[in-house]
């Protein structure tokens, strides 16, 4: 039986929900073997983040270098890497290392509003990350700050979807999970080519803590294990699906997302869980110029 590995590169969330601990768990129930780099510490919980602890650049060489000397990661995803200088060294070891198969999250905000990147971190993710991405996944805040484009409709959103893959990597998903009171969660995809959308249902809860980690790691899961990347993204829009429908109750904030659902509603034909996760995925006009 082939054991395939999956490598997170991510801050850790002592609450669980999110970041390294979100990415760890939701590897292990997509059926890969999970390795991390971590590149900072925060202390969090449900209710904020208390601390933000940023790892040397020594310590982070050292954790890629290891991983890179016995364990070739057949994907790996990027999350909170904090400054310009923890960018560039994580750049220059994929690109040294020749790792494949890279899913950019580019994590800026917490959703309490804590800053998980320095500003002037932006410019160095688009010089030096983004290139090496075979899938980006922005939120709506991330992808206006990465595209210098406002999102206000579904033609802007595509104008930025267009500038973020033009810094060079394959596939673009800008996450709709931030925008206010639509029936539908819906995710826009942008190879170079097409637009394609992933929609489910919206969900009406508070506890979506690390949503973006856990998709991102999802998709990673996905490419690991061989998939292209457009059969990993819908993966990934059903575990998360799956993971904010069933919530698991925990801590008095937003809390953390239920990785265990989306293998538990596989396993329960006509389980409400099973039946959450519809996916509507169609191509969009593609209008404006390209
Ligand atoms: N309330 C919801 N109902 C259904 N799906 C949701 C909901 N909120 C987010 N999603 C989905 O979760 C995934 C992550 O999207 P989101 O925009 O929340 O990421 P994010 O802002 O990066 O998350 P994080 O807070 O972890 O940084 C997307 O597929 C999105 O459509
Ligand atoms: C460590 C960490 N990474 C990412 C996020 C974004 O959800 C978070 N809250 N914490």
């Amino acid at each position: 039986m082939s054991i395939y590995k999956a490598l997170t590169i991510a801050g850790s969330d002592s609450g669980g929900g999110a970041g390294i601990q979100a990415d760890l768990k939701t590897f292990q129930e997509l059926g890969v073997y999970g390795m991390s780099v971590i590149t900072a510490v925060t202390a969090q919980n449900t209710l904020g983040v208390q601390g933000v602890y940023p790892m040397s650049s020594e310590a982070v060489e050292q954790q890629l270098a290891s991983i890179s000397a016995d364990l070739r990661p057949d994907a790996l995803k990027t999350g909170m890497l904090f400054s310009s200088d923890i960018i560039q060294i994580v750049a220059s070891a994929i690109k040294s290392y020749k790792w494949e198969r890279v899913v950019v999250d580019p994590v800026m905000i917490a959703k309490g509003g804590a800053s998980l990147l320095q500003q002037e971190a932006i410019d160095a993710m688009i010089e030096h990350l983004l290139p090496l991405a075979d899938v980006v996944t922005p939120n709506i805040p991330e992808a206006e700050a990465l595209s210098g484009i406002s999102i206000t409709d579904s033609e802007s959103r595509q104008q930025a979807a267009r500038r973020i893959h033009a810094y060079g990597c394959q596939h673009v998903m800008i996450k709709g999970g931030h925008e206010a009171d639509t029936v539908y969660a819906t995710d826009l995809l942008y190879d170079g080519k097409s637009f394609t959308e992933f929609s489910s249902r919206r969900l009406h809860t508070p506890h979506t803590h690390g949503t973006g980690c856990t998709f991102a790691a999802a998709v990673t899961s996905g490419l690991a294990q061989g998939l292209p990347a457009s059969e990993s993204l819908r993966l990934a829009k059903n575990f998360i699906q799956a993971a904010i429908a069933e919530p698991l109750n925990i801590g008095s904030g937003h809390g953390p997302t239920n990785h265990w659902a989306y293998q538990r509603g596989q396993r329960q034909e006509n389980s409400t869980i099973a039946s959450n996760t519809i996916i509507v995925s169609h191509d969009v006009y593609a209008g404006g110029t390209r």
